[in-house]
């Protein structure tokens, strides 16, 4: 198994690398931008991001922030991105899954669903038939998607969302934590509550400056690979565009 590079020395990546080596990656390093950090989870951070084109290994980009998942995934642009998949995640064996993606501890996938590339699907989190997520979306911590839900590109579901069955949601949204979502959302922003509400312009946000462009995945390809943990589940995913 080849040398996996970590981008992010965060809480995230060291439950990346936990995963990593539940993949059989025996060789792990970190890097971060943050010139005090020597290791991360046991593993050394041996400089800042930038060094990838200089190391050779697969790359995985653990940084919660959607953009800058994509910035680096384009940056590296033809290296390898691995899927990552905790052995005790369920997907179903028609589930495609793009490169640079994370499917955490306790997940469920379903049926005839996409997973777009950079994805996050957190800790316990379940995304029923169906649905498609575009690139570099995020479904937190025990947030749940029902049936043949549209997800666009760069989204975050934070934790405990409930998201109802036959709804879209839009690119570059933050759907707060708690919130239950139970009719298309198709102006981009933040929503919360019960039934989620968009938070209004003047009420204080955390939504930074250059949101990216709003479409969603377009890759084609169908790859498939093996599952070396659990014998009686496989599945594709798909290579970048
Ligand atoms: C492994 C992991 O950890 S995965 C990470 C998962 N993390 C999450 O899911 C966090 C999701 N983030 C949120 O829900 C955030 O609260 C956001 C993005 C919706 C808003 O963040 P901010 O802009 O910083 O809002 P801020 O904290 O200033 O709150 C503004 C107001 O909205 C309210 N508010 C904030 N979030 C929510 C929410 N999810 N539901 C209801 N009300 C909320 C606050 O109580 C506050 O109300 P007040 O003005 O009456 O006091």
């Amino acid at each position: 198994m080849n040398r996996l590079i970590i981008i992010g020395a965060s809480g995230h990546g060291r439950v990346v690398a936990d995963i990593a080596r539940l993949n059989e990656y025996k060789d792990i390093v970190f890097l971060d931008n943050n010139s005090d950090l020597k290791e991360c989870a046991g593993y050394p951070v041996l400089g800042p991001d930038i060094m990838t084109a200089e190391l050779d290994g697969d790359i995985f980009v653990a940084v919660g922030n959607g953009r800058i998942r994509k910035k680096l995934m384009e940056r590296d642009k033809g290296r390898i991105f691995p899927v990552l998949i905790h052995p005790h995640a369920v997907i179903a064996a028609d589930v495609l899954i793009g490169e640079g993606s994370v499917v955490m501890a306790g997940t469920v996938i379903n049926g005839n669903t996409e997973i777009g590339r950079g994805c996050i699907v957190n800790t316990s989190a379940s995304v029923d038939h169906d649905c498609i997520l575009g690139n570099f979306v995020h479904v937190s911590v025990g947030a749940h998607l029902c049936g043949t839900v549209t997800v666009g590109e760069d989204t975050w579901i934070g934790t405990g969302v409930i998201v109802s069955n036959n709804v879209e949601i839009c690119s570059d949204t933050i759907i707060g934590a708690g919130a239950v979502i139970i009719n298309t959302i198709a102006e981009e922003g933040i929503y919360i509550g019960v039934p989620a509400k968009k938070v209004d312009g003047d009420e204080k946000v955390n939504i930074t400056d250059d949101k990216v462009s709003k479409i969603k995945g377009s890759n084609s390809g169908r790859y498939s690979v093996s599952c070396p943990f659990v014998a009686t589940y496989s599945w594709q995913y798909r290579k970048a565009a």
